[in-house]
């Protein structure tokens, strides 16, 4: 009898100790911010956090100093709907988005929080902060994730876009993730629609103060192109230029077009390694992947490498001399022509902006 209870006692205990494991959602993402907002594409890896599970608790992590700093938490904190704390790094190491304090960072809240997973969006930022963040943490992070279809199953392109894999997560946790932003879109959210904040918390940083490691790189300098346009991640429209364009001088039409229609100008890799345009402008495999409402590819002969870059974009609009170009096989529209003739009559046709 006295053995039946222990066994009993023992069955539940077993029960318990199954059950644990499955405790709701928590993830932690790493969000970028600039001019006191949250960048877009930090707002499309809460969206990724989110169908990752309804339960899902998100805390939103935004490192910084100052008032810049203030203000993105503010405007975190009723950003979205799905997160319900925003934690603040505050520190002069933050200044600058510098990727090994950032690792360190993420190492810390990952150790006080235990959080189930961990995103970011795949920009330069989070490429440079996961792998470093997912060392110190003794994980395998799950790079260019652009479906998820369960909380460890997720679908990412490989082959440059030319196949998917489905790739289930088996290791411990958390289970780190880098997504596309272009693959979860952000539901139109109105400004401040969220009626109930979430909290902003400080997170202590003492012991990363003790941490010599933190200081071993150093910013010197940003150097970007001020220009008043959409950026290219993100912009509705872009005008890309390939090395059909033929010089620099003449990419200024390209870049008159962008302008003329509120685009972001793009360009393939022969187009920036033959020095036409700088090389943070280069969409495709090793450029920037974008996925716009209107994409137009201008002397661009449609490479996979460029195509793996562009071919989310909802409408592709080429203009190539080469009837046979590949990129007319990926194009919704297509223009065998001469790009000298047909930009110059673009722009001769388009309305000027009020
Ligand atoms: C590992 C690796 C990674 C790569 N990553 C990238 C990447 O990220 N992005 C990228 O773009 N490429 C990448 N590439 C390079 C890629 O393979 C192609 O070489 C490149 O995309 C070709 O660029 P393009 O279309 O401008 O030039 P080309 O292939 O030379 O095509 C130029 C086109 O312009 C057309 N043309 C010429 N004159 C005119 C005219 N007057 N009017 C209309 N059309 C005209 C021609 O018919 C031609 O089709 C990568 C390659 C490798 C090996």
């Amino acid at each position: 009898m006295a053995s039946g209870r222990i066994l009993f006692a023992f069955r539940n205990l077993s029960i318990t100790a199954r059950i644990t494991p499955y405790r709701s959602l928590s993830t932690l993402v790493l969000a970028e911010h600039e001019g006191g907002s949250i960048k877009t594409s930090s707002l499309s890896a809460v969206e990724a956090a989110k169908s990752l599970d309804g339960d899902n608790s998100v805390s939103l992590l935004l490192a910084g100093s100052g008032q810049s700093l203030k203000e993105a938490a503010a405007h975190a904190a009723s950003s979205h709907p799905s997160i319900s704390q925003v934690l603040i790094a505050d520190s002069d190491k933050f200044t600058y988005p510098l990727a090994e304090p950032w690792a360190r960072l993420v190492h810390l809240v990952q150790q006080r929080g235990g959080y189930s997973h961990i995103i970011a969006a795949s920009g330069s930022f989070g490429k440079n902060v996961l792998p470093r963040a997912a060392a110190l943490l003794d994980i395998s992070p799950i790079t260019d994730v652009t479906k998820i279809s369960g909380s460890n199953l997720f679908i990412r392109p490989i082959y440059a876009g030319n196949a998917l894999s489905t790739v289930r997560y088996t290791g411990s946790s958390p289970c780190m993730l880098s997504i596309r932003a272009t693959s979860f879109p952000i539901a139109s959210l109105p400004a401040d629609s969220k009626s109930d904040a979430a909290s902003i918390d400080q997170v202590d940083l003492s012991t990363l103060d003790e941490d010599d490691s933190v200081g071993k790189s150093r910013y010197i300098k940003l150097s970007s192109q001020n220009v008043e346009r959409p950026d290219l991640g993100n912009a509705h429209i872009v005008v890309t230029g390939g090395r059909g364009v033929k010089s620099a001088e003449n990419f200024k039409m390209i870049d008159k077009l962008a302008e003329k229609i509120g685009a972001a100008v793009g360009a393939t890799r022969a187009a920036v390694d033959a020095g036409f345009v700088p090389n943070d402008l280069q969409v495709g495999q090793t450029g920037k992947i974008v996925a716009p409402e209107l994409y137009m590819a201008f002397g661009v002969s449609g490479a996979i490498q460029h195509i793996a870059g562009m071919r989310d974009s909802k409408v592709i609009v080429a203009v190539n001399k080469d009837a046979d170009a590949p990129i007319f096989q990926v194009a919704d529209y297509g223009l065998v022509g001469d790009l000298f003739e047909v930009i110059p009559e673009l722009l001769e046709k388009i309305p000027e902006k009020k």
